[in-house]
């Protein structure tokens, strides 16, 4: 839909809102995201604990932020491939297989690092 050029403060908070729902309908709607999300806080707290340094926290949000964001991508083309095409079809199937590549990788990205992170604290508190 066209809309106007001018800034609208309105409009960008009425933005906010509808990512904001889109965050309620992930979690809603999305066992893993909420698996993914429980893990995440997880993280956090245990960061917290072990007094993480600025780095090792900017790392870890990146690779939070990645799975959540790969989580969102996937379940976006999950929604649209089962709108445009209810019914199996291959390329569905290669798109949605896709999709949760996506979401395998950056999963395992983040396990990496939060392995690399929290293993050489835990081996120091043993
Ligand atoms: N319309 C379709 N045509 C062909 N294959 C499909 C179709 N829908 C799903 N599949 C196959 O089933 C798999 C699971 O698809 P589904 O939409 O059920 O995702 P899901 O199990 O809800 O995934 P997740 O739980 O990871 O979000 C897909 O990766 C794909 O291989």
């Amino acid at each position: 839909m066209m809309k106007s050029q001018q800034f609208s403060l309105t409009d960008r908070l009425k933005s906010f809102r509808h990512a904001c729902n889109g965050l309620r309908l992930l979690l809603k709607e999305e066992h893993n995201a909420r698996i993914h999300l429980f893990i995440a806080i997880s993280v956090l707290v245990a960061g917290y604990i072990f007094n993480l340094s600025t780095s090792e926290w900017m790392i870890l949000v990146l690779a939070i932020g990645g799975v959540i964001t790969t989580e969102i991508m996937n379940t976006v083309l999950e929604n649209i491939s089962d709108f445009i095409s209810p019914e199996k079809h291959a390329t569905i199937k290669k798109i949605k297989d896709l999709a949760a590549a996506g979401v395998l990788i950056s999963s395992i990205t983040a396990m990496v690092v939060g392995m690399l992170i929290f293993l050489p604290k835990f081996i120091e508190l043993c």
